[in-house]
């Protein structure tokens, strides 16, 4: 049996602290495996019906990370013209991906035709998959900071563009585009506090007790 003592918890703690979405990042590639390695720890996430619906894409192709980049200006220009006054001029200011430095791209979709797990709890809960895969990248992200590495997830993008860019299924929903190398800076805060967008709140918040 494995046991887990109290410098452990100690450590996990302060990894869930200091795991942070990196948007940039140092120019070191990262070493040879190390996104393989990344994926492994991914797959031993729970999945419903241990359908184990993620699908990783390693995108290495000059031309398709440079799609993928120009999908995210123009989409993060769209959403620049959602905001107006102070919150455009701040939004103008964030940093929102880390598309040109990242060494790693990695986009993660949920395989919604599987038949994998049998059906098991999706019957009433088909969003189960997309629930799954989110959890994988949870891991992934832990995971990945524990070996110094920093992940930036990346969701200001048109899922139908990242579909036609990157030839996937058709039954595969896009889930996450993952900008992944070594951070250029650590900090126990996230960057949108910092940047004063927002600020992170306490669980008392967010609990119902009945
Ligand atoms: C589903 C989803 C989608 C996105 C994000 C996260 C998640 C969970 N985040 C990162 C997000 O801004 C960040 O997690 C919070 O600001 C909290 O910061 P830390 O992750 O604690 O550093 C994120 N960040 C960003 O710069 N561009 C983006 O498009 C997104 N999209």
């Amino acid at each position: 049996m494995v046991e887990f003592d109290d410098t452990f918890r100690q450590h996990l703690r302060e990894l869930f602290v200091w795991r942070r979405d990196v948007r940039r990042f140092r120019s070191d590639p990262l070493p040879e495996g190390a996104i393989e390695r990344l994926i492994e720890t991914a797959c031993l996430s729970p999945s419903v019906g241990l359908s184990q619906p993620w699908r990783f894409v390693t995108v290495d192709d000059a031309a398709r990370r440079r799609a993928v980049t120009d999908d995210f200006k123009a989409c993060n220009a769209d959403a620049l013209n959602c905001y107006f006054g102070d919150r455009a001029a701040r939004y103008a200011t964030l940093k929102l991906s880390g598309l040109d430095q990242a060494p790693g791209h990695l986009a993660v979709f949920a395989d919604k035709a599987s038949s994998i797990g049998h059906g098991l709890g999706r019957a009433t809960m088909p969003e189960t998959t997309e629930y799954s895969v989110v959890a994988a990248i949870t891991a992934m992200w832990l995971s990945a900071r524990a070996d110094g590495i920093g992940i930036g997830w990346v969701s200001i993008l048109s899922p139908d563009r990242i579909h036609a860019i990157l030839d996937v299924p058709h039954s595969w929903k896009f889930i996450a585009y993952l900008c992944i190398g070594y951070p250029e800076a650590e900090c126990d805060r996230p960057e949108l506090e910092q940047a004063k967008w927002e600020h992170r709140r306490g669980a008392d918040e967010f609990t119902l007790r009945r």
